[in-house]
């Protein structure tokens, strides 16, 4: 790899400092015998200076053709001054063109684009500072992630993504030729991590999970992140008690480490600095209450989606969790409420600023007969979970776990108009490419 200075690093203290960049061309405008190319890297952009009687006529007319993330290589001297972006700029005394480019398809403030000419392009809207700036984030939400689980002595497993069962209702399965058999894509990687707390009792795995959703909103992705914990000896309350924690470390640490890039899209961090144990809780009830106070159409039983979510976060300002859901709008895994069997032991966390549900978690049904008993009360056959089932015939424990969707926390914590933006390469009902 060349030896080269990061935009970054290009401080008023290197004046004088001889210095090579290497990145893409973010701007370039000529005033005179002078260009100011703007050039960017991974760690941000830098102001240089082509002076025409110091490159000479041959670099100055090539320099003054670079288009848009022409790709280049420049050596110069760091000059202070307080006018450019960081404090300094690099006057260019050799440059060298590795790719020229005339045209780049996507407009200087991506914001001026259609979101579908993005999304066309996303392949090359990604390098753009904005989309890199979610990644950055994104990947400290999950380092963060990691570093807590590690010293709470969470075990990391790897669960398949072929599978042959669903976990969150069969109408959201996407299936595929397996051989001479069929498979699914992992809805959610839950019912294997029960199968591994009875080794390593407190487990969690990132995999990628599959939904064929054919809602089209703001929230969903055909493809997402998911974060999944599964704790044996736990009830719902202890898993409650693990995600507010593990949740307001991540935020915290990424509010530490990222404020810089987080404020590249919110200017009120209050929500994300009130985000520390104990979130509030309230019952689904409670929840059923609030929503018809404040004018929503809502009955109890109903379930609760984006609008209903929305309006109900108005009421907080740091995540909460609603807890004791209605057996009937619920999985088939979800242990029932020993007080109220038309309940089951469930709770969503909810993100504010009307983002709703990040997290869905519940106590596992641990009894075997009754296990059997919801699996044909969902229409399914006990056939297809039996290696499931064995789980509460060989030494059954309470246990509870839950799913955090990455993206919809990245959504939240940077305010974004779509989860889309918060993953590489978005996939949704109307896309796969590219
Ligand atoms: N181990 C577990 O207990 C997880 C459990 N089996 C599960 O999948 N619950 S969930 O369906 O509510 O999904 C969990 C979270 O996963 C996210 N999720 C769920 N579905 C999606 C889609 N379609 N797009 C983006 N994100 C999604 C969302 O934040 C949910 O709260
Ligand atoms: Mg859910």
């Amino acid at each position: 790899m060349i030896e080269k200075t990061y935009c970054e690093e290009v401080k008023p203290e290197l004046d004088g400092q001889k210095v090579r960049l290497a990145g893409w061309v973010y701007s370039n405008m000529r005033v005179g015998k002078k260009i100011f190319l703007w050039i960017r890297d991974s760690t941000g952009i830098v102001q240089t200076v082509i002076a025409k009687n110091v490159v000479g006529d041959e670099v100055f007319e090539k320099a003054k053709k670079l288009g848009r993330e022409s790709s280049v290589i420049v050596e110069g001297i760091v000059k202070a001054d307080e006018r450019a972006p960081g404090g300094a700029e690099v006057h260019v005394e050799k440059l060298e063109v590795i790719q020229a480019v005339s045209e780049f398809p996507i407009p200087e403030n991506p914001e001026q684009a259609s979101p579908e000419l993005l999304l066309d392009y996303r392949h090359l809207h990604i390098r753009t500072p904005k989309v890199s700036a979610i990644m950055k984030v994104k990947e400290t939400l999950i380092m963060a992630a990691r570093d807590w689980l590690l010293k709470n002595g969470w075990h990391e497993v790897f669960p398949p993504i072929l599978v042959t069962g669903a976990v969150e209702g069969g109408a959201t399965l996407f299936k595929l030729k397996y051989f001479d058999k069929y498979a699914y894509l992992s809805q959610s990687a839950q019912l294997y991590l029960e199968a591994a707390i009875f080794g390593l009792e407190k487990v969690w795995s990132l995999t990628p999970s599959f939904r064929a959703e054919k809602s089209r909103t703001r929230r969903h992705l055909t493809e997402f992140w998911h974060l999944e914990l599964e704790g044996a000896w736990m009830d719902l309350w202890d898993i409650m008690k693990v995600e507010e924690e593990l949740v307001s470390y991540m935020v915290q640490r990424t509010l530490e480490l990222r404020k810089k890039e987080i404020e590249m899209f919110r200017d009120d961090l209050t929500t994300l600095k009130n985000t520390e144990p104990p979130f509030p809780r309230i019952s689904y009830d409670e929840a059923i209450e609030i929503l018809q106070s404040k004018g929503v159409n809502i009955e109890w039983g109903d379930d609760m989606g984006a609008d209903e979510e929305r309006v109900l976060t108005e009421e907080f300002d740091r995540p909460f969790f609603v807890y004791g859901y209605p057996k009937h709008i619920k999985a088939f895994y979800m242990k029932e409420d020993p007080q109220d069997p038309r309940k089951v032991l469930a709770a969503d966390m909810l993100a504010p600023e009307g983002y709703g549900e990040i997290i869905g978690g519940s106590e596992r049904e641990d009894n075997y007969d009754k296990l059997v008993q919801r699996i044909i009360e969902e229409g399914m056959d006990p056939k297809d979970y039996e290696w499931y089932l064995d789980l509460r015939k060989y030494g059954s424990v309470p246990h509870s776990g839950f799913g955090l969707g990455v993206e919809r926390l990245v959504a939240w914590v940077l305010k974004l108009d779509h989860i889309r933006w918060a993953t590489l390469f978005p996939r949704t009902p109307a896309r796969i490419y590219p």
